[in-house]
């Protein structure tokens, strides 16, 4: 895991970086963003308190087929071509957003990572045998640093 105090201080190797952009190259933004932020309502019902504006989302087949979930599970998963372009500074880049959720949605930051995890088996679901261990621990480590940049406003 990576602790707040060291994102600023986090270095990404030459392979690091082209695995991390090969596996954002064959993310398809419409299907796994939906299905990632779905996945989180249905396994971790309780987030689904901060989308109550959100509609109906009173069983795993309405969060699935509910337009607004597909909707900001493509804004969330776009977000995160910020960080894919900006590896160096993920943290200057996520500080509004992090701002925003802390300042404004109250989201509990153990949320992101809970993100993560469903982004992470949502896209090893997709991609099959390409996420071997090696992709995805470099996957991984991609988005622990993004989830310590979201959580930098808390702490
Ligand atoms: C990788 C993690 C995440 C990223 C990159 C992300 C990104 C975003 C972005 C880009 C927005 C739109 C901001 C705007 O309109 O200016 C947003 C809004 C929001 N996010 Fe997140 N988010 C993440 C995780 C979460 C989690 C885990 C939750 C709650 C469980 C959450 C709750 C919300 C809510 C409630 C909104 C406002 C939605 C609306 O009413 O339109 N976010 N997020």
């Amino acid at each position: 895991m990576f602790s707040i105090e060291i994102i600023t201080m986090v270095e990404w190797s030459d392979s690091e970086r082209s695995t991390i952009a090969s596996v954002w190259g064959k993310i398809n933004v419409d299907e796994i963003g939906p299905q990632a932020l779905a996945r989180v309502l249905i396994v971790y019902p309780w987030t689904q308190r901060y989308f109550g504006a959100f509609g109906n989302l009173s069983s795993a087949a309405a969060i699935l087929g509910n337009p607004k979930v597909s909707e900001h599970g493509r804004t969330v998963l776009n977000a995160l071509d910020k960080a894919v372009k900006n590896l160096g500074n993920i943290k200057g880049t996520y500080s509004e957003l992090s701002q925003l959720h802390c300042d404004k949605l109250n989201v509990d930051p153990d949320n992101f990572r809970l993100l993560a995890d469903c982004l992470t088996i949502v896209v090893a679901s997709a991609f099959g045998s390409a996420l071997n261990p090696a992709v995805q621990a470099t996957w991984q480590k991609f988005l622990s640093v993004v989830v310590a940049a979201l959580s930098s406003r808390y702490f």
